[in-house]
């Protein structure tokens, strides 16, 4: 006997009602008799048996009550992890879909090519198929590597007994490197029963040839007649890639849908890194019809996605080999910065907190990379660039400089109030006041490692600032300002109170200048620092200033030890 469900799902659900006796002795044997043809019928007879005697039916945790958009894909695996499963994986997750995998064979590779191929036994191909669809609701089935005609059959005989919203096929024969990853034998499992299954079947120059015994493929014309007679085996829509057509600058692929055929044209990206392009692009497609996706629109947004992840990951070096892998979640890249970027907040860096205002480099002649580049020269620990009136572009191309400049000196970039400017440039986290936008929600769009600053006066806004997820809080006006117009000053006793109260890290803010600096960092033991506006760039000279400010911090905090 077996079942497919696992104890974990026994504990964690109410509406599953199998005694856990009747579950561990199911599960002690399950599996076990799913390898033969002969115990089938006991199997469905127990599962059909169970749902009468414990009212679990596999509508009642799948179909209604699990809305998570679902890809099963059915290939091979890469141990460079470029392509196959791993890419199918990683396409999914970046879609925002659930994906879960049938292996159909294990292969040696890297980025120089196959080294090996392991074929899955199509029994247990079989078997893994019947794990997933029994238990999960799919949407919609992706296929790579199908590397023997019998596990095409097998795979066939499932979809039969297991109908899903959507068939993706990629005819996958050849790998990148031009190693053979399925017979000819496959190709009679493809024309006869496969294809006339699938909703989609996304074949390369190379694939589509096979697929046509061998008819050679030239030009675009060439690839229309192909999607026509590829058609014609019975698929509701073809997708001939053109990546490999000699001679053109820029990325054709032909879509057919039985009536009408659209070339879908991208400039190509000029790039080695393009080992598990169809893969990728297969399960994209997957993922969108499972979200919903009318099947156009679907192969549209697969095509943008993976035309975004490969021109992200032009300069990426995986491997040694001719066909790098690329990145599917566009986070690789800066991974360097990242690393050298101190992993978490430290509150040390608020002692010399230099704030940019853009009249005031107006004022005195200076562009916004100048008067950075003064301040981390100074000393300034922490810079955050508060340009109130910078056109967009502008602020993002200045904060791109900026965020060079304070990357060279180990010195964090904060942007004030623009999440936009700072994801645009990855700077090192924003400052948000009570106006702006809530830090929770700074913090969703920013992520765990940015670092996230809010304005507080009160004890009540700084004990929120901690609940929203923020790194430290800007205290003040300690004194009177003329930078910040209607700022109400809280004064050394409003200051106090609220970094006594605050369970993270506070900088004063407000009229802080060398004279009266030494006297914030000694009258309120626990502040961190100073944020400094015009004492540091309403001045002739930014170093100059800088400097002396950073000696009066410096000793201050001599001094409190
Ligand atoms: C360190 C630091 N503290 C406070 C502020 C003020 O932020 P906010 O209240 O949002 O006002 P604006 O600076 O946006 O005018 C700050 N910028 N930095
Ligand atoms: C930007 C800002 N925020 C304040 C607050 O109280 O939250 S005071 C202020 C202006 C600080 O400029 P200066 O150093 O020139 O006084
Ligand atoms: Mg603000």
């Amino acid at each position: 006997m077996a079942c497919a469900l696992p104890l974990e799902r026994y504990k964690s659900s109410t509406s599953l009602q199998v005694a856990p006796s009747v579950f561990r002795q199911v599960r002690n044997s399950s599996f076990v008799s799913w390898n033969s043809d002969s115990n089938k019928k006991n199997q469905r007879q127990f599962f059909v048996t169970m749902q009468a005697d414990n009212r679990v039916s596999r509508n009642m945790h799948t179909s209604s009550d699990n809305k998570i958009p679902h890809v099963l894909t059915v290939a091979g695996s890469d141990s460079g992890g470029g392509a196959g499963i791993q890419a199918d994986l990683k396409a999914c997750a970046a879609r925002r879909v659930y994906c879960s995998t049938v292996i159909t064979a294990v292969t040696a590779q890297n980025t120089v090519g196959v080294q090996g191929v392991n074929i899955v036994p199509e029994d247990f191909v079989a078997e893994q198929l019947r794990s997933v669809l029994y238990d999960m609701h799919v949407d919609v089935v992706k296929t790579g590597m199908l590397p023997s005609l019998n596990i095409v059959k097998v795979l066939c005989r499932s979809l039969r007994e297991f109908p899903v919203k959507a068939l993706v096929v990629d005819p996958v024969m050849v790998s990148t490197s031009g190693d053979v990853l399925a017979g000819h034998s496959v190709l009679a499992g493809f024309r006869e029963e496969l294809l006339p299954m699938a909703d989609i079947v996304t074949p390369n120059i190379k694939e589509a040839s096979a697929l046509l015994n061998n008819v050679p493929l030239r030009s675009v014309s060439d690839m229309r007649t192909a999607a026509k007679l590829i058609h014609d085996l019975g698929p509701r829509n073809v997708l001939v890639k053109g990546g490999d057509l000699p001679d053109s600058l820029d990325a054709i692929d032909v879509f057919f849908d039985g009536e009408e055929f659209y070339e879908l044209c991208s400039p190509r990206v000029n790039t080695h890194n393009t080992h598990g392009t169809g893969c990728t692009l297969a399960s994209s497609i997957a993922a969108e019809l499972a979200k919903g996706s009318s099947m156009f629109s679907a192969v549209k947004l697969a095509k943008r996605y993976v035309e975004t992840a490969l021109d992200y990951s032009k300069d990426l070096f995986i491997g040694n080999g001719a066909q790098g892998p690329f990145d599917h979640f566009l986070a690789l890249k800066n991974i360097d910065q990242c690393c050298h970027r101190q992993d978490s907040f430290n509150p040390n860096c608020l002692l010399l907190y230099a704030v940019t205002d853009s009249s005031m480099n107006r004022k005195w002649g200076r562009s916004i990379a100048d008067a950075v580049k003064a301040a981390v020269e100074g000393g300034a620990t922490i810079v955050q660039l508060r340009e109130k009136d910078a056109e967009t572009r502008e602020f993002i191309d200045a904060a791109k400089v900026c965020l060079e400049i304070c990357r060279s000196y180990g010195v964090p970039l904060l942007i004030n109030d623009r999440i936009d400017v700072a994801l645009a440039c990855d700077a090192d986290g924003v400052h948000v006041g009570q106006s702006d936008m809530p830090a929770h929600l700074a913090r969703s769009l920013l992520g765990p490692e940015k670092i996230i600053g809010v304005s507080c006066k009160t004890i009540e806004q700084a004990e929120q600032a901690w609940v929203d997820g923020a790194d430290y809080i800007g205290c003040g006006g300690v004194y009177p300002t003329s930078t910040k117009a209607n700022n109400r000053t809280i004064g050394l006793d409003g200051l106090r109170e609220v970094c006594q109260a605050s369970k993270l890290p506070a900088v004063a803010i407000g009229g802080i200048g060398l004279s009266n600096a030494s006297v914030v960092m000694e009258s309120v033991p626990n502040v961190k620092g100073v944020a400094v506006v015009s004492a540091l760039f309403d001045r002739e000279c930014v170093l100059t200033e800088t400097r002396n400010l950073h000696t009066v911090l410096s000793e201050a905090m001599l001094s409190r030890k």
